[in-house]
């Protein structure tokens, strides 16, 4: 077992090393997209299936309330916290729509959706893009293994940034560490510290 755990944490390195070289880029442009986003007065939604709804409600947390600094709060929804939404929706239409219908009532043109997802498969992170888009919104997405079906949806200002794994779990652990660099590069640029500090 000590075997595999250390495997493990050898493995969660590597990916980052293998990440770092690839990603770099893309998450300055989305951290990027999402300032601007921000300063002109949108918001940003956020939706994913298991980890990755932690991960999209781990974002929204840390623009609404705080990342590392104290600072104004930042207007964020994720879209996997309201129960009765969620299985009112899966209920009466279908799990496939639980993300869609709130990103149909609650996105603006100018808006981004963050969407998360290891696959890149899962129907209703797709779905909610496809309603992104149909708002004027643009799209965030982050992905992991071959990119999966969402692959082949993105637009010209639209950001995918693909983790290079194919382990779900070892995905994920990248995409929080992506998620924190995307936070602190919209503090910095909103809220710079000052030199006197
Ligand atoms: O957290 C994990 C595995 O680490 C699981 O809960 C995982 O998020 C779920 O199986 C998701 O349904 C996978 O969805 P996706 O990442 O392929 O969109
Ligand atoms: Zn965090």
């Amino acid at each position: 077992m000590l075997e595999k755990i250390k495997a493990n944490f050898t493995e969660s390195v590597q990916t980052k090393l293998s990440a770092m070289e690839v990603l770099p880029e893309a998450i300055e442009k989305a951290a990027m997209m999402m300032t601007e986003c921000l300063i002109n007065g949108n918001k940003i939604l956020s939706c994913g299936n298991g980890g990755s709804a932690g991960d999209a409600q781990h974002f929204s947390s840390e623009l609404l309330n705080r990342y590392e600094r104290d600072r104004p709060s930042l207007p964020a929804v994720a879209l996997s916290t309201d129960s009765s939404t969620l299985t009112s929706i899966a209920n009466d239409y279908s799990y496939d729509e639980v993300f869609a219908k709130q990103v149909r009532a609650l996105g603006q043109p100018g808006d981004i959706l963050l969407a998360i997802s290891t696959s890149g498969n899962s129907r209703n992170v797709i779905n909610a893009m496809q309603a992104a888009l149909s708002r004027d919104m643009t799209i965030v997405a982050l992905t992991g293994k071959d990119g999966g079906e969402m692959a082949g949806f993105f637009g010209p200002n639209d950001v995918e940034i693909r983790v290079p794994s194919s382990r779900t779990a070892r995905i994920q652990e990248v995409h929080l560490l992506i998620i924190h660099n995307l936070c602190e590069c919209i503090d910095d640029t909103l809220f710079p510290v000052s030199e006197d500090n």
